[in-house]
Parts: C-alpha cells; structure tokens; sequence
C-alpha cells in the first residue's frame, strides 16, 4: 500500500479547506427556533422529537470543551470552530458515546491522536477519507458518512483495511425529496426572479408578468426510483402530476399503483414525455455523464431539469450549451461538479438556472435523526457488531 501524503502535507492541505456547503459559517437566520418546531409538527415520516436539533447553531467551540480520556471510544470529525457549521446540538450527541476530536488536533500530533480513534465521522464529504489519512488511524474500525452518496468513498481500499462503512439512508430521504419538489416549483413559478424584481424593481424591465410554467397536471419523469426518487413521486401525486420513472428495475405494481407510476424502460423516451425530469440516481460508473448532449437535445424546449443527485450525473457542458440555446427552458440544481462551482463558470451566469449549494439533507430535524443513525451505526463498529446500514463495495 502506498501513501501518497505525509502528515505534514496532509496539514497543510487541510488548513487550505475552501468554505463550502459543508464548512461554512453559521448562518443567523436558521437561529429561528419556530422553523425547528414546524418541522416536527409536520415530519412527513412521525420525527422523534429527541432527536432534533431545536436551535440553531452557535459558533462551536468543541475544543472549550475539557477533552479528557472518560472511557467512551474515540471519534474523528471535520474540522470544528465555526468551519464546518457543526450544530453544538449534534457535537453534544456526539459527545454523549464518543470522546471527539478534530483533524487539525488529530495532525497535530498524530503518533499520539491516531492510535486512539475507532470510530470516523464522515459528514457528507469532509473529511476526505483518503489511505494518508487512514495509515494514521490504526485502530480504526467504522467509517460512518452522514446521507445516502458514498460515492466519495473509496469502498473496497477502506474494506481492504478491515475497517467497515455505513451511511444513514431513510433518514435523509424526506428532506431530500422536499428539497426537490422546492426546486421544482421555485424553477417552474419563477419564484426567485420574483424576489428579486420585488426587492429591486430595477433588476427587470418586465416587472409585471413571469409567466411559468403549470406544474399541476404535468408530467414529471424520475430518473432513479430508488428511496429519494419514490418520495418525490409521492409528493408530486399531491400535485396531480402523471409520473414516469426510468430504474434499472422495475417497481412492484403495489408501489406503482400507491403513487400512479408509470415505467419507462427507454430512459429517450421518458426525456420526450416530460415537462420536469428530474435526476435521482445514485452516482455510479454507470450513471457518470447520463444527462448528456443527446440526452438534453430529446427533452421539450419547455421542459425543466432538476437535479438532487450528484452533479457527475449531467454533462455540465452539455447543460450549459441547452440553457443558452433554448434546447431546454431551465434547470434546478442542488448538485453541480464541482462544489461549490468556481466564481467564473457559465452556469452562474444564466438567467435560467437555479443553483443551490447541496442543502438537500440540511434540515434540523434531518440533523439529529442523521446524528442518531451516525452515533448507532459508530457504536455497533466500535463494538465488532453488525452495522445497521453498512454499505459494502460493490460485488462484495
Ligand atoms: O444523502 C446524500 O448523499 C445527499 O447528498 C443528499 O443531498
């Protein structure tokens, strides 16, 4: 096995992280304790109120907190003070099973830190999990990554180290989907260009109409019927919307019938039919590059693309090339490649595009179910017992 970086290296790099979507600094008005509120009154899927985070996050100061050897097995997370946007709420579930510590203090000193750490708390991206990283932690036994995409992880190189990997699926589809069928709608009314014209009438010449586009009654084709992909569909009956779907499998007719699915076994012909496709596929060797030129040049000149999966999924060229010449009417995206796009791309410069920075998890509620999982799944490695939701490479 060899080791690309050496600790040193590997500091230097880590303390150039950019902020992005999973680093950045708190944001004040997600403070508001109603939003926590509304969202375990209405949880699509009954939320233990236990486990939300109910108030928004202060700037964390986990190293405040008296680090001393209790007896719980200790965990690695991403860097903490103010960079990753830790909730104190979800370090302090953390910190009820695990004594936590942080890269930077992991490198610090990691002939003392590594030998220690059992358990690595994955969040979403950070930390990146690569063999330099991991010849530091000898005793580590569970890589445990919040959401559903361990595409970021190099499955079969962490399992060769005997070390196992979970993820926390159910757990993060609702908010997802939600997600999703914001984008949708937002995209299909217009709804930012609204705020914008109403807050600085000067952004337009043409403050009066927007015309959008009907969404109900339309067709909505979801690529990738997996958990996500179902729960948009079950939001999108509510809108009397004809559903297709394109999977590599074809649901059981039970499912079909609950939400009116219909299945498309040519993925052409469910990119003809619609008026909103939507991506929902995990990302695979097989689902790189899907959404490519061909694929957009079959979609209606009226239809909207929306994706929450991962943004290797489209050509974002090919994307970029339909958005200007009118081949599609716009797109919303919750992924792009890479995250966060550089300042200068062209998509940033499109009037038809919506782009957010992958928030499709990143609810309070979502947080602490997440952490709960996270902590279970940790524990159980930690434990040598089975994971609940370990993920294995594929063919394994
Ligand atoms: O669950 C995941 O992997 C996500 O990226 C949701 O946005």
């Amino acid at each position: 096995m060899t080791y690309r970086k050496t600790p040193d290296e590997l500091l230097r790099i880590l303390s150039r992280w950019p902020v992005t979507q999973h680093n950045r600094p708190h944001e004040p008005h997600r403070a508001d304790p109603r939003a926590a509120s509304a969202e375990g009154a209405n949880g699509v899927s009954g939320v233990k109120e236990k486990s939300e985070v109910r108030q928004g996050p202060k700037p964390l100061r986990v190293w405040d907190k008296k680090i001393m050897d209790n007896g719980k097995p200790w965990a690695l997370i991403s860097e903490v003070g103010g960079e990753t946007g830790y909730l104190e709420e979800v370090v302090g579930m953390l910190t009820e099973h695990f004594q936590i510590i942080c890269h930077k203090e992991l490198l610090q000193n990691p002939a003392l830190h590594g030998p220690k750490i059992q358990a690595l708390f994955n969040w979403k991206f950070l930390p990146v999990v690569e063999p330099a990283l991991l010849a530091l932690l000898p005793s580590l036994k569970v890589v445990v990554s919040g959401g559903m995409g361990t595409d970021h992880l190099d499955l079969p190189f962490i399992n060769s180290l005997g070390v196992k990997v979970a993820n926390t699926p159910g757990v993060v589809s609702d908010s997802t989907a939600d997600l999703a069928m914001g984008l949708l709608l937002a995209s299909a009314r217009r709804i930012l260009e609204g705020h914008q014209i109403s807050v600085d009438p000067k952004t337009t010449s043409l403050p009066g109409w927007l015309m959008g586009v009907e969404v109900t009654g339309s067709t909505l084709g979801i690529i990738g019927m997996g958990e996500v992909g179902y729960k948009i569909a079950q939001r999108s009956k509510g809108f009397a919307m004809r559903i297709l779907y394109h999977n590599r499998s074809k649901r059981c007719v039970e499912d079909e019938e609950a939400v009116g699915a219909v299945y498309c076994e040519s993925l052409c012909d469910l990119l003809r039919r619609s008026d909103f496709v939507m991506i929902a596929v995990k990302l695979t060797r097989d689902t790189t590059g899907l959404i490519g030129h061909a694929e957009l040049s079959l979609m209606k000149p009226t239809a909207i693309l929306i994706n929450i999966s991962r943004g290797q999924v489209v050509d974002q060229d090919a994307l970029v090339k339909a958005l200007q010449s009118g081949t599609i009417r716009a797109a919303a995206l919750d992924v792009t490649d890479p995250e966060p796009l550089p300042r200068d791309h062209p998509l940033l410069g499109l009037p038809n595009v919506l782009i957010n920075p992958h928030i499709g998890i990143n609810t309070y509620t979502t947080a602490g179910r997440m952490v709960e999982k996270m902590v279970e799944n940790a524990l159980a490695g930690v434990k040598g017992l089975p994971l609940s939701n370990e993920v294995k490479p594929p063919n394994c």
